[in-house]
């Protein structure tokens, strides 16, 4: 079994360095806590998104990341800590602050009554800067008849119709729970390209949860896993994978260990004896000495290897 190893901070990068100096963050969790039928769903979470940045929120089902979104954006009250948009409480935002945030839910409800070209065009008018040309070109490449009824739409169609809405207000802040899932691939393709564009060209700052690593590693700039209502590692992922090791420890090595190895993350114990240690280290960093110990053999990483050491 993987030996968690809790207690390591919130992740890697120092969350008043990423804010920047151009005003508030986007998105800050602070201290989070939801407890539901005694469980701690969020576990006093702390998590600091930056402009501009597209973050990949990954954990196993039932870790905590819608929960954690519906926070971030207010829908739920925590028990404790807060929740901030562009350093607003989340539980408070204005209406200025509202049109700047898009948000497309893991399941999509809004207004099933209507027929999709009407919700469009309704919903369009209280947003300044609608696209409609988006609207448009997305609804016919992506086979929405505006005149379908919502509540008549698959899920799959569902959730598109919610990302045309969520894309064509222009948001400054996107936020998209699990929005791949129910895709095909080409609405999947189409909307991480629409992500890295917006991202991109626009500096739109991005949050979306997934469990599709590949989605993951084709835009996000950085990573967030979370297991068991906690942010286990927050990082860029660029280096991500230079920065951490797989080591083979053989027995003679491991009885020699005592206590944890210096950047340990993740340890397994091997059925044959000896052990299998997940270490990360600071960039430029030298790794521990263990890394050079006779019979220690070592292994790189890919990200799904990654997420399931933390969170498996
Ligand atoms: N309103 C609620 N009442 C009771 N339990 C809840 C409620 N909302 C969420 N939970 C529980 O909290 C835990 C986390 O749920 P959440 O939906 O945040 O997980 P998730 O990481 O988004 O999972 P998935 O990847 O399956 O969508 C689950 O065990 C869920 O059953």
């Amino acid at each position: 079994m993987n030996a968690m190893l809790q207690g390591r901070g919130q992740g890697d990068i120092d969350d008043e360095a990423r804010a920047g100096d151009g005003g508030p963050p986007p998105l800050v969790a602070d201290g989070l806590l939801k407890v539901y039928e005694g469980r701690h769903v969020l576990d006093r979470l702390t998590l600091t998104l930056a402009p501009g940045t597209v973050l990949g929120l990954i954990g196993r089902n039932g870790a905590g990341k819608s929960t954690l979104i519906r926070a971030l954006l207010g829908l739920i009250q925590p028990d404790a800590g807060e929740a901030r948009v562009w350093g607003r409480s989340a539980l408070a935002l204005d209406d200025a602050s509202k049109a700047r945030l898009g948000y497309v839910p893991q399941q999509p409800e809004a207004l099933a009554w209507l027929k999709v070209g009407d919700m469009l065009d309704f919903v369009g008018r209280f947003y300044p800067r609608w696209d409609h040309d988006f609207v448009n070109t997305t609804l016919e490449r992506w086979q929405l008849p505006r005149n379908r009824l919502l509540a008549k739409l698959s899920p799959g169609e569902r959730q598109r119709v919610a990302i045309v809405r969520a894309l064509a207000m222009r948001p400054e802040l996107l936020v998209l729970d699990e929005p791949a899932a129910a895709l095909d691939p080409v609405a999947r393709r189409d909307l991480l390209r629409e992500i890295a564009t917006r991202a991109g060209e626009f500096g739109t700052t991005v949050l979306f949860s997934t469990h599709i690593v590949s989605d993951l590693e084709r835009v996000a700039s950085h990573v967030a896993f979370m297991h068991e209502g906690r942010v286990l590692l927050h990082s860029e992922l660029d280096g991500l994978k230079e920065r951490h090791m797989r080591l083979h420890v053989p027995r003679h090595a491991a009885d020699q260990l005592v206590g944890r190895v210096p950047g340990e993350v993740a340890r397994r114990q091997h059925p044959y004896g000896g052990i299998s240690v997940v270490l990360v280290r600071e960039e430029g960093a030298p790794w521990p000495s263990l890394v050079h110990a006779p019979g220690v053999q070592r292994e790189s990483l890919s990200l799904e290897d990654l997420f399931v050491e933390v969170a498996g």
